[in-house]
């Protein structure tokens, strides 16, 4: 890749979803702008520096501020942050051209025939379109996606591809992370924040891309798969994340989520999480925007557009550390 518990007492606490109904109207409270600058208070000025993002979008600000209060108040030790990888934590363009899924890098790499690199290119222009396709139900597209990553799958199980070729093909390829994924996770094992990435993509490859990023810290831990297992798709995110009820026990004090994504299919991935308390769903919207705006701003907390770095999660985990 080119580079570029302590045990918490249970308290009473309302979570944001509770407090939400005994609050005045969603868009009647006064814009923080209004207010002297040496009057805001901390989350005020917080607030103010992640709306001037201009990419960030928010269907409904005043819930976005009711759960990241809310979040602050339980403490850092209370939070887990769990993040899909794909054009998630890795940049979906750069320099104008699009960079390589954990699929991708090993697709495209030397350790891949030809012919397996051909049949791969046409499995993706056929099925990508219909991951992303506006038009379909979930229902619709399920079995299409199995069938994409089944077909997959048995082409690059056939090539018998040595583990010393992975870490080749990851150090030849154009993935990367997106900007500031250095801090992400370097503060987020600062402060012995858990994260948990939960990906459809190849598991050995998304080791390989994180170890060769100096990023693999003892915090991180992966729903992946390799080729053995049960199928992780984008859409059935939420059976993964059931199967894993061990991990989620261990993190059962770790009751407020920040959770990263860039398909509908990841908002599933905090399904297994114990008596969550508060959950802020951050999306990333990289491809045919127009289309799928609507949806994202009804599913995600905060969109954010074409943005190819991870400033704003960053933001929120230094607001919810400091
Ligand atoms: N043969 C395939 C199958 C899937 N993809 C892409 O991988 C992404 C899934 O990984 P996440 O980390 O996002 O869960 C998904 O966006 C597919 O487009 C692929 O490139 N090739």
């Amino acid at each position: 890749m080119r580079k570029n518990k302590n045990k918490r007492q249970p308290t009473k606490r309302k979570t944001a979803s509770q407090t939400q109904k005994s609050k005045r109207p969603r868009n009647d409270s006064p814009k923080m702008t209004e207010k002297d600058s040496s009057e805001l208070t901390p989350f005020e000025i917080f607030f103010q520096k992640i709306e001037k993002f201009s990419k960030l979008h928010m269907k409904d600000r005043d819930r976005v501020q009711e759960i990241l209060q809310s979040m602050q108040k339980a403490g850092s030790k209370t939070l887990q942050v769990i993040s899909d990888f794909d054009m998630t934590l890795t940049r979906f363009e750069y320099n104008g051209k699009r960079c390589p899924t954990c699929h991708n890098i090993l697709e495209r790499s030397d350790v891949i025939s030809s012919d397996c690199k051909k049949k791969l290119q046409g499995l993706l222009d056929k099925y990508y379109p219909i991951e992303i396709d506006t038009t379909l139900s979930v229902e619709e597209k399920l079995p299409l996606m199995v069938e994409w990553w089944t077909k997959a799958h048995e082409l690059l199980v056939n090539q018998k591809i040595k583990k010393d070729g992975l870490a080749k093909a990851v150090r030849d390829s154009d993935a990367k992370l997106r900007d500031g994924y250095k801090d992400f996770f370097d503060h987020l094992h600062e402060h012995s924040i858990p994260l948990l990435i939960f990906s459809a993509g190849i598991g050995d490859i998304l080791e390989e891309v994180i170890r060769q990023s100096d990023i693999f810290h003892p915090n991180v831990k992966g729903v992946l798969k390799a080729f053995k297992g049960e199928l992780i798709h984008i859409y059935n995110k939420r059976e993964g994340a059931l199967l894993n009820t061990g991990h989620f026990q261990e993190l059962r004090t770790q009751t407020n989520v920040l959770l990263l994504g860039d398909s509908l299919g990841d908002l599933n991935m905090a399904d297994g999480v114990q008596d969550m308390e508060n959950i802020l769903k951050i999306g990333f919207l990289n491809d045919k925007v127009e289309e799928r705006k609507q949806s994202y701003l009804d599913s995600y907390d905060i969109v954010l557009i074409k943005d190819e770095s991870l400033d704003v999660p960053n933001a929120v985990i230094r607001f919810l550390t400091e």
